[in-house]
């Protein structure tokens, strides 16, 4: 349950957020606070070091992370009682479990709130962080290679608000956003966690090639380049999934017998399925 915290008026005015400090390129300097610098929050971060426009503060206790985040240009704390309270973004990645203890400090911060957790509705942050514009993106790891698919919902954010956060997003892949909150776990299910579905699929893959007397390391080679070969081909083709797999499927070949296999009986559908209603449940309890 969401404690509470005292009322905390939303104290950034637009002067300056955006308007005060232009850098020599279009966007406007903005000062964002990563908390957590785990998995998530430093796949993100790589990217926002790429746009120089920013300056970027790191909350996290351990210091390899801290290090990490150093390295690729922010400036490190390890609790919050040190960090500077100038920011413009307060970036929420921690773990859903951690996020009553963790967030309600940050009630003191000026700025908007962008939380990456899954399950951990807009609602449940207010309690935590006080009235002011508050975002959801669901993210995934391939950001870290700027490939990264994020999802945002906002409640109480303006166009200038949104812009920056198509910002955050935009340096670390594509952005799409959603009005219908209740969709963020079906977002998570598909997007958030998929990049584990697929890594786990290369894993079979790779054993697969193995069971049939490929060496280890050339069989993970062969998975590994084809799901990213056909990842990249699904995107910059402009055709149908389905259009590119009918490209591969000899009448009466391999991949046909293949095919027959996995789509005998619904079967690979049936499991991704239940994959995804798993991971969307998840999310609903997490919240
Ligand atoms: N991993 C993913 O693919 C995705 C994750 N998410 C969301 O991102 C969030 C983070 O997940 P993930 O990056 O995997 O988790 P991690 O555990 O890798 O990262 C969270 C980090 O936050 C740190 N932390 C704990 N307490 C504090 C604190 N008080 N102040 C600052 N940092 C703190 C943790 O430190 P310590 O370990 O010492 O506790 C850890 O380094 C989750 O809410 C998750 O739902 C969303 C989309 C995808
Ligand atoms: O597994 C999780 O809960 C997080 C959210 C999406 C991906 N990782």
């Amino acid at each position: 349950m969401a404690t509470s915290s005292p009322p905390v008026i939303w104290a950034c005015p637009p002067w300056r957020l955006w308007g005060a400090r232009k850098t020599g390129r279009a966007e406007t300097m903005a000062t964002v606070l990563l908390v957590g610098a785990g998995n998530m929050g430093f796949a993100m971060l790589k990217g926002w070091a790429k746009d120089g426009g920013l300056r970027l503060m790191v909350v996290d206790p351990t210091e390899a992370l801290r290090d990490r985040a150093a390295a690729v240009g922010a400036e490190v704390y390890a609790d919050v009682a040190e960090v500077p309270r100038e920011t413009d973004m307060i970036v929420l990645a921690v773990k859903p479990q951690v996020m009553d203890k963790v967030a309600p400090p940050y009630a003191e911060f000026p700025g908007a709130v962008m939380s990456v957790a899954a399950g951990v509705g807009v609602a449940r942050l207010r309690g935590l962080v006080g009235e002011r514009p508050i975002v959801r993106v669901m993210p995934n790891t391939p950001a870290a290679i700027g490939q990264g698919m994020s999802v945002g919902y906002a409640e109480g954010a303006d166009d200038t608000l949104r812009a920056l956060v198509e910002r955050l997003t935009g340096v670390v892949g594509e952005t799409a956003w959603i009005e219908d909150e209740g969709l963020m776990d079906a977002v998570t299910a598909i997007s958030g966690s998929g990049p584990a579905y697929v890594f786990h699929f290369i894993e079979c893959l790779a054993s697969a090639g193995e069971k049939l007397g490929l060496a280890p390391e050339l069989a993970l080679q062969l998975a590994r380049q084809t799901v990213a070969g056909a990842g990249a081909l699904a995107r910059e083709a402009g055709e149908a999934p389905g259009v590119l797999r009918e490209q591969v499927t000899s009448p009466g070949g391999t991949t046909a017998a293949a095919l027959a296999v996995l789509r005998e009986t619904g079967a690979l559908e049936r499991l991704v399925n239940e994959a995804a209603e798993a991971a969307r449940d998840r999310g609903r309890e997490l919240g």
